[in-house]
């Protein structure tokens, strides 16, 4: 799973980054200090996986893992070449779901690109743009389309009245994302990669103080402007952020009790990056390994088994399934297949999150 982190130069991108990769991006502050995407890796918490580790006395434990990249800043006009803009673009084509950052905290010595803070509008220019550069991938697409249309291909022509539908959602301001789009529509734009049909999570930037209070003046803006999307706004603080990220779990959970937080600022992008796409995890355990895999809600056992390997997929026989909590509760494997807690499922089961599966295949 691959997630883009966007937003104005100077809104914390770099320093959320940091945090989650601890991979030292630059972070500085003044505008465009990031040039290349940057690719952070971070590993998806999961208290599961250490329990089944004590429960197996395995060896070692592989989480799932979440992909991040750093993008340098976008500004007004970036579709057409300003700042850093379409190299920018060409950069989020390829990521799953969008992280949104939002600078939601006043701070005169941190240059803001259009000299004062203000949510609404700095989301307003980041999504303009990306509609923008949607509609440049269309008219292209369309002009390609509508002279193949001219030869009377009929398959074109369903094309062609798909694109220009979505090139009018575009041009009132919305994301193509705003319609439903069937299967055979999906097939088509799904080449396209637009930006606006990506899920997006915004991530909203607070002050130290304001992290754990309750929301500010800019953050309550934010929400309601974003209310009617559905879309999801969390609150973190990217500099404390960056600053944990390099403790001790123990010293970090202190850290965050003493600031009246439950969780991480990153633990809550994180889960909600996995929620917004739909995204559950299956376990296997032994004593050689627990290991996550993710697959999207939905996935039935052989093709959840093909993520393992693909013989997993083509010889696949059964799934013998024991909940998460069911084995736990009973103890060990041996101990849930007397109480009868051990399913067997064949090719149409679909695998839920926290299924701790052996697979039996043959090739
Ligand atoms: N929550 C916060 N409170 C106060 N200062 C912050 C916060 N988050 C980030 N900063 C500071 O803001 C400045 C800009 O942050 P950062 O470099 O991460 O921005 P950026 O979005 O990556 O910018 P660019 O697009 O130019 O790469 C840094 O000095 C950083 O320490
Ligand atoms: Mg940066």
């Amino acid at each position: 799973m691959k997630i883009g982190i966007v937003g104005l130069p100077n809104v914390g991108k770099s320093t959320l980054f940091n945090a989650i990769t601890k991979a030292g991006a630059q972070s500085a502050n003044y505008p465009f200090c990031t040039i290349e995407p940057n690719v952070g890796v971070v590993s998806v918490p999961d208290y599961r996986l250490d329990k089944l580790v004590a429960l197996y006395n395995s060896e070692k434990t592989v989480p799932t893992a979440i992909e991040f990249f750093d993008i340098a800043g976008l500004v007004k006009g970036a579709s057409k070449g300003e700042g850093l803009g379409n190299k920018f673009l060409a950069n989020i084509r390829e990521v799953d779901a969008i992280a949104h950052v939002v600078r939601c905290f006043e701070d005169t010595n941190i240059v803001h690109v259009d000299g004062k803070v203000d949510p609404t509008r700095d989301l307003e220019t980041i999504n303009l743009e990306l509609i923008f550069s949607d509609l440049e991938v269309l008219e292209r697409r369309i002009q390609k389309t509508s002279k193949n249309a001219k030869s009377g291909n009929k398959g074109d022509k369903v094309e062609l009245e798909i694109l220009i539908k979505i090139k009018e959602i575009l041009e009132g301001g919305k994301f193509a994302s705003e319609k439903n789009f069937d299967e055979d529509e999906w097939e088509i734009i799904k080449s396209l990669q637009l930006l606006t049909t990506k899920p997006v999570l915004y991530i909203a930037n607070v002050s130290e103080e304001d992290v754990a209070s309750e929301d500010n003046e800019m953050v309550k803006a934010l929400k309601e402007y974003v209310k009617d999307e559905g879309s999801e706004v969390i609150k973190i603080c990217a500099s404390i952020e960056e600053e944990i990220s390099q403790f001790e779990p123990e010293e970090k959970e202190e850290f965050l009790r003493e600031l009246g937080l439950s969780e991480s600022g990153l633990d809550k992008v994180i889960k909600s990056g996995y929620k917004l796409l739909g995204l559950i995890t299956y376990i296997t355990a032994g004593p050689k390994e627990v290991r996550a895999w993710t697959i999207t809600e939905g996935t039935k056992a052989p093709q959840a088994a093909g993520k393992i390997h693909t013989d997993f997929e083509r010889g696949f026989i059964r799934a013998e399934i024991t909940p998460y909590e069911k084995l736990m509760e009973a103890g060990s494997d041996v101990k849930a297949k007397e109480l009868g807690w051990t399913r067997v499922e064949g090719k149409d089961y679909e695998v839920k999150d926290g299924d701790v599966i052996l697979f039996r295949f043959n090739v």
